[in-house]
C-alpha cells in the first residue's frame, strides 16, 4: 500500500463489520522470571484507532512490544493480517535525551528498516521525512538537537518518526503523556486522521480522554483483559472504578 500523506479519506466502514489487523490468541508474554500478560484473546480492527488502557504495571506496554514483534509471547499467538512491519513509538523517556542526534536526523532513523546496508536514502525516504516532519508541525526543528527540545517537541519527533516508517500499522507508547492540551489535541487529530487514511493506529494511553475518543478501547487489568470494544462500552464507571481500585 502507498500511504499515506495526502491521500484521499477512506470512506468508513462500521466498527463492528472491520476485519481484524492484528489477533491476539491465547496470547502470554512476559520477561525472564515474570509472567505479564495472561490469555489475551482480542482483536486490533484494522482502519481503527485502538486504545490500550489500565493502571501502571497492567501490561499495556508489554501488549504493544509483542504486536510490534520486538517480544516473543511465551505461548498463544498474535497474527498479523497485513505483511508490512509496524511502525513502534516508545516511550519519550526510552529516547536519551543526550544522544548527539538532530531532529531530522531522528526522523530518519525511521527509514532505516527499508534500506539495505549498501542503499543510501533515496527520493522516496526524504520525501517521507519531510511529509512526517511537515505532519508534525517541526519542519523549522529540523535542525535542532534532540537535547535541546521542550518534551513536547520531543513527543513530537518520535510520532514523526513512526509516521516516516508509511507503516499501515502505527503503534505507539503514551504519546500524549505530559503534553499541554493544544499539543495533546493536535496528536489526538493527527491519530484519527491517520485511521481514515489507511492506517490502524493502537496507543497505549493514561489519558482518558484520548481513549474515548479511539473507536476500540482494550481495558487491562494485572495483564488481563477485562473489555475490549467502543469505550462508551468499556469504559463505564463502574469498569473504571474496578480496574482502578486498590488490589
Ligand atoms: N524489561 C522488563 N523486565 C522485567 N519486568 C518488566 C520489564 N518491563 C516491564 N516489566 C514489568 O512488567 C509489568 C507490566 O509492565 P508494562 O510496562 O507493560 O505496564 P504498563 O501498563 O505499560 O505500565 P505504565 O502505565 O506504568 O507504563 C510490570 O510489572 C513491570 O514491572
Amino acid at each position: 500500500m502507498k500511504i499515506m500523506f495526502n491521500k484521499p479519506t477512506i470512506a468508513p466502514t462500521p466498527r463492528r463489520n472491520r476485519a481484524a489487523r492484528v489477533h491476539l490468541d491465547g496470547l502470554c508474554a512476559g520477561y525472564p522470571g515474570r509472567k505479564v500478560l495472561h490469555q489475551l484473546t482480542a482483536d486490533i480492527p484494522e482502519l481503527a484507532n485502538v486504545a490500550l488502557v489500565g493502571p501502571n504495571g497492567s501490561g499495556k506496554s508489554t501488549l504493544l512490544g509483542v504486536v510490534a514483534g520486538v517480544i516473543r509471547p511465551t505461548s498463544g499467538e498474535v497474527r498479523h493480517h497485513g505483511d508490512r512491519r509496524p511502525a513502534f513509538v516508545p516511550q519519550r523517556g526510552a529516547l536519551g535525551d543526550t544522544l548527539p542526534l538532530t531532529v531530522r536526523q531522528t526522523v530518519e532513523m525511521g527509514r532505516w528498516g527499508g534500506l539495505g546496508s549498501w542503499r543510501r536514502p533515496a527520493r522516496r525516504d526524504r520525501a517521507a521525512v519531510e511529509a512526517a516532519l511537515d505532519r508534525l508541525g517541526i519542519g523549522d526543528l529540523a535542525g535542532r538537537q534532540l537535547g535541546e527540545l521542550s518534551g513536547g517537541q520531543r513527543q513530537r519527533t518520535l510520532v514523526a518518526q513512526g509516521l516516516a516508517q508509511e507503516s499501515d500499522l502505527l503503534l505507539l507508547d503514551e504519546p500524549t503523556t505530559g503534553l499541554d492540551p493544544d499539543a495533546r489535541g493536535r496528536i489526538g487529530s493527527l491519530l484519527t486522521e491517520l485511521a481514515g487514511e489507511g492506517v490502524t493506529v493502537v496507543q497505549a494511553t493514561h489519558d482518558l480522554e484520548a481513549a474515548r475518543a479511539a473507536d476500540v478501547c482494550l481495558l487491562l487489568r494485572e495483564g488481563h483483559l477485562v473489555g475490549q470494544g467502543p469505550p462508551d462500552e468499556v469504559l463505564t464507571e463502574s469498569a473504571l472504578a474496578r480496574v482502578w481500585q486498590p488490589a
